[in-house]
């Protein structure tokens, strides 16, 4: 959930019409609320933006290398024996064109999310029951940020992506109200 959120943070900074398209969600739905008013569950449902924030950005940068299944049978093919690493789905062309680019929209142009292929919190039986809070802590701790905040990266982050993502020191950001 922290590297996420943090990752969303540094994603967004990148791509300025992705910030400012999540922060018009947002501000619309400060719109209809008191300053200290608390979002609801409604109000998490309408964010279709964000969503596809949050996915795209698990996507390019999530923390699960791998599922842990037992295939049934062994499956070779030419001598060689098969190991499906389930993180490269990710980055598959097929599925998502121009994979390594952060592309929020593309989750919004056809149901991605019930696809097969969308492993992002595992499947089948065991799938992360975790889902729909986690997307829904991210998407707050987004609404909040980008509603109060404006923020600048300060220096050179290093960000690792392989053999899992981590910012070793840190993801450092100047911020100042909105
Ligand atoms: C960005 C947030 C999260 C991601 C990407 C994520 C991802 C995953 C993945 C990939 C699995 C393995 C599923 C499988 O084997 O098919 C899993 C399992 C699980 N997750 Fe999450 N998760 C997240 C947040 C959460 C949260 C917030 C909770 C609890 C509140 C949670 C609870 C669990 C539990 C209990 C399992 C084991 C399910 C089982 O084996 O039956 N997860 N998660």
């Amino acid at each position: 959930m922290s590297t996420t959120s943090m990752m969303a943070v540094k994603y967004l900074s990148e791509h300025p019409r992705a910030l400012d398209e999540l922060r018009r969600e947002h501000l619309d739905i400060r719109k209809g609320k008191s300053p200290e008013e608390a979002i609801s569950y409604e109000d998490f449902k309408s964010m279709a933006f964000t969503r596809a924030v949050i996915f795209e950005t698990l996507r390019l940068a999530t923390v699960v290398n791998g599922l842990l299944r037992k295939t049934t049978q062994d499956v070779e093919m030419n001598g060689w024996r098969i190991y499906v690493y389930t993180r490269e789905i990710n980055y598959d062309p097929f599925m998502y064109p121009d994979p390594m680019t952060f592309n929020p929209w593309r989750w919004l142009e056809k149901n991605m999310e019930s696809h097969p292929h969308f492993m992002l919190f595992g499947g089948g039986g065991r799938m992360c029951p975790g889902k729909e809070v986690g997307t829904a802590e991210i998407a707050t701790f987004l609404h909040y940020f980008v509603t109060r905040y404006r923020w600048e990266e300060e220096g050179k982050n290093t960000i690792l992506k392989f053999p899992r993502v981590e910012a070793p020191n840190g993801l450092h950001i100047r911020v100042q109200d909105y």
